[in-house]
């Protein structure tokens, strides 16, 4: 069933059983879905088959980060589960991304998106500038996305804030895939780079990842379908 929003949700759940049960509140053609550490990390690819059996598409958001050859592998592993969508860290360097892309390039079948985590959202200057990088991160994602564009990947993740200068720099085809959403009522929780959702997609993102503000809400398909509401206003 194919997708007719920009939205994915995070299905950040300790277990597989209480994903489902989430994604069982969803339409596929409202939603993709992003399996993510924890519940990958417990629930294993059977989470990711499910989860397509009941019509999704499903972001696989490992953010890998390794040597090329490890991550390359891996990547070509999550293009075997048949996601629509898989991560790595482009702080891993070009020879990690080109390698991600060639394993994919290579593939004769379907293939998942591949994008590059730029700097997590839950990220600001001072934690730049603890972990050695005197540097705005505006200034780091947009270093990172043009080095991501150049490696031949399809698009980064960054903070909707940064959206609309890595839209004019970088062009209408590359993917930007923007957690970090949050209605105007919503709790921060740990996110530090946030943006509304209709601020999101005004800002050129081409996708908006949210978990929380969904998984958490008393009725998550209300939730739902307030954020596709507020898209549209
Ligand atoms: O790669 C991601 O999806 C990601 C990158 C990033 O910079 N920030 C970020 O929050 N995420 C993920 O996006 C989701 C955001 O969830 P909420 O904060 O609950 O909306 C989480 O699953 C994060 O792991």
């Amino acid at each position: 069933m194919p997708c007719h929003t920009p939205i994915i949700v995070a299905l950040d759940f300790a277990d597989a059983a209480d994903a489902l049960a989430l994604a069982d509140q969803l339409n596929p053609s409202q939603c993709r879905v992003k399996v993510g550490k924890e519940l990958f990390t417990s629930s294993g690819p059977a989470v990711v088959d499910a989860l397509q059996a009941k019509g999704f598409e499903v972001f696989l958001d490992l953010k890998f980060h390794d040597i090329p050859n490890t991550t390359a592998s891996a990547v070509r592993a999550a293009a075997e589960l048949g996601v629509w969508m898989v991560n790595v860290h482009a702080g891993g360097g070009r020879r990690m991304m080109e390698a991600c892309r060639e394993v994919l390039d290579r593939r004769s079948g379907a293939r998942p998106l591949l994008t590059a985590v730029t700097v997590l959202t839950s990220m600001e200057q001072e934690d730049l500038q603890e972990v050695g990088m005197d540097i705005e991160p505006m200034v780091q994602v947009q270093r990172l996305a043009r080095l991501t564009q150049d490696c031949g990947l399809d698009g980064v993740v960054c903070s909707a804030r940064e959206a609309k200068a890595l839209r004019s720099a970088l062009g209408d085809d590359f993917l930007l895939v923007t957690p970090g959403i949050r209605p105007a009522e919503a709790s921060a929780d740990d996110q530090k780079r946030i943006v509304t959702p209709r601020q999101g997609l005004d800002n050129g993102s081409s996708y908006l990842v949210i978990g929380r503000p969904i998984t958490r809400a008393e009725q998550p398909a209300q939730a739902l379908q307030a954020i596709i509401a507020s898209l549209a206003e």
